[in-house]
């Protein structure tokens, strides 16, 4: 599935107007298909439909005119009368099979609201431009408080349909019927929520427009199965992904050893763990090896058997020490390299050796991409998917912005994003844990954005599995004990 900017879906309509599907069939389709989700999902038998001024309102007079026939409908409109030509069209339409919307006041909404109606709420879509105020914020707040269910047509009206942040008043809907595509908003928090349970309805733009018009991909298990590493009959360690994980300090080896169990659990070869201190060594599958960050580290790490290593994961529980020498750390072999926490260093000679190396998969959460980017940790929750594209592109680097919907970012623009998971993943370790389940994912180089996301359900999966067993209270190693069954469900198809 594909997630769409408005103006991507604006470009959309208009490449299939010129390809000779005019907007108000799409109407049509669109009214149709919410008129269509009422008769599924709600047995109300009085429907209150509310239309605004642009095409959402379009919508909704096409949504009752279908609704006619099999429930009690009242339609009412904000005073300004129908701006577009299609709506208009199809507020006359409405006329002629005899119904009437009356203007849409304060009195007119509280008596209709009485009746516990369905609400079809087609107020504004994603032609919103500024936050809703006056007469329509205060109707919006009628209708939430009036606990009546609320079906939205597109977008809740008063949610700006490009960004997971709410600006103001906006209806909390049951369920919100999107059409021709998923929008921004309903896959990013605190958005997400005002849209209820939503779905998608195909509208009648044909599907080679939408996939030229939309840049951002929905993963789902569906669109990364492909993706998942499988293993021959006949394989041997060194042919599965061997991994270098550069990590921890002497103090603090928990991160490290949470990459180097998940790298594991996902299938690694063999896992080599180069840190600093003696290690209590509670997996004895972890290979340790010890490194002075004051005494030649690179030196040492030359010498490791790391020649053998596929891959590198470097940066959890980092310690602080190896700042110094991170850009040529991150030089010193071309084979892919995972950068998480500790060597999320950011700087120009960092971002340098990111550039120059090509084969770095970044990790950052909301606040260090804002330190990458040197911007507000706020500017990247508002725009996240902004903010991982902009920093692939610097960096040359495919990115993933963990969240609770994580974006993952290709330098070529490709984009992509998860809502998957469960809040009782917010817990320290699960950062570490995904970054120890990439490290073993990413030896593919050629499929390092695919291998990414991949990576990317697998975890949320993991963390659904932990989180039906221990709610809120799941720890970081719960995913990996979770690990298994997700990655089996995944390739199973389930
Ligand atoms: N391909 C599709 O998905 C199709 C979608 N359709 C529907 O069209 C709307 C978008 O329509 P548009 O006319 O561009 O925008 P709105 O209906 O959301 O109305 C905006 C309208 O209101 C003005 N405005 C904006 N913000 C405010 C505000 N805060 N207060 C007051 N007025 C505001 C703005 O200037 C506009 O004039 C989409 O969501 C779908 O529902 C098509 O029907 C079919 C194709
Ligand atoms: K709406």
């Amino acid at each position: 599935m594909k997630l769409f900017s408005a103006h991507e879906m604006r470009a959309a309509d208009q490449a299939a107007a010129d390809a000779g599907i005019p907007l108000l069939l799409l109407m049509e389709a669109a009214g149709r298909a919410v008129a269509d989700a009422v008769t599924r999902h709600f047995a109300h038998p009085e429907v209150l439909v509310l239309c605004g001024g642009g095409n959402n309102g379009g919508d909704g007079y096409v949504a009752a005119r279908h609704l006619l026939a099999s429930r009690r409908v009242s339609v009412l409109e904000l005073s300004s009368a129908p701006r577009s030509d299609d709506a208009r069209t199809m507020r006359r339409a409405l006329l002629a099979h005899g119904l009437t919307p009356r203007p849409l006041e304060e009195a007119a909404l509280t008596r209709a609201l009485e009746g516990r109606p369905l609400v079809v709420d087609a107020l504004f879509g994603s032609g919103l431009t500024r936050p809703l105020e006056g007469e329509v914020a205060a109707a919006v707040a009628r209708v939430n408080a009036s606990g009546c269910e609320v079906l939205s047509v597109d977008v809740p009206s008063g949610v700006a349909s490009d960004t997971g942040e709410l600006l103001g008043p906006h209806v909390r809907a049951t369920r919100t019927v999107q059409l021709a595509g998923a929008k921004v908003a309903s896959l990013f928090h605190p958005a997400r929520a005002a849209f209820g349970a939503a779905e998608v309805a195909d509208i009648g733009i044909p599907k080679a427009i939408l996939e030229a018009h939309a840049s951002v991909t929905v993963l789902s298990p569906d669109g990364v199965r492909a993706h998942l590493p499988t293993r021959a009959p006949d394989t041997h360690k060194y042919e599965v992904g061997t991994l270098l994980v550069i990590a921890g300090s002497a103090t603090y080896l928990g991160a490290a050893e949470m990459a180097c169990r998940a790298a594991l659990r996902a299938g690694a070869g063999l896992v080599t763990l180069a840190s600093e201190g003696s290690f209590p060594g509670t997996w004895p599958e972890i290979i340790h090896e010890r490194l002075a960050w004051d005494h030649d580290p690179l030196g040492t790490l030359a010498e490791l058997g790391e020649n053998r290593a596929q891959v590198r994961l470097i940066g959890p529980g980092l310690d602080r020490r190896a700042a110094a020498v991170l850009p040529a750390l991150i030089g010193q072999r071309r084979v892919p390299t995972v950068l998480d926490a500790g060597a999320l260093g950011g700087g120009d000679a960092w971002e340098r050796a990111v550039r120059d190396h090509g084969r770095c998969v970044l990790t950052p959460h909301h606040g260090e991409a804002a330190k990458l980017l040197e911007t507000s940790a706020k500017a990247v929750r508002t725009a996240p998917l902004e903010a991982a594209r902009t920093l692939a592109e610097r960096t040359g680097a495919v990115v993933v912005l963990k969240g609770a919907t994580t974006v993952v970012a290709a330098p070529d623009g490709r984009t992509a994003a998860h809502a998957g998971g469960h809040p009782g993943m917010a817990t320290g370790g699960t950062g570490d844990v995904l970054a120890g389940l990439l490290g073993a994912w990413c030896s593919d180089e050629g499929a390092l954005f695919e291998r990414a996301c991949a990576g990317v359900v697998a975890h949320a999966r993991a963390g659904e599995r932990a989180g039906a067993r221990f709610g809120d209270g799941l720890i970081a190693t719960d995913l990996i004990g979770a690990f298994p069954e997700a990655w089996r469900e995944l390739r199973e198809g389930r």
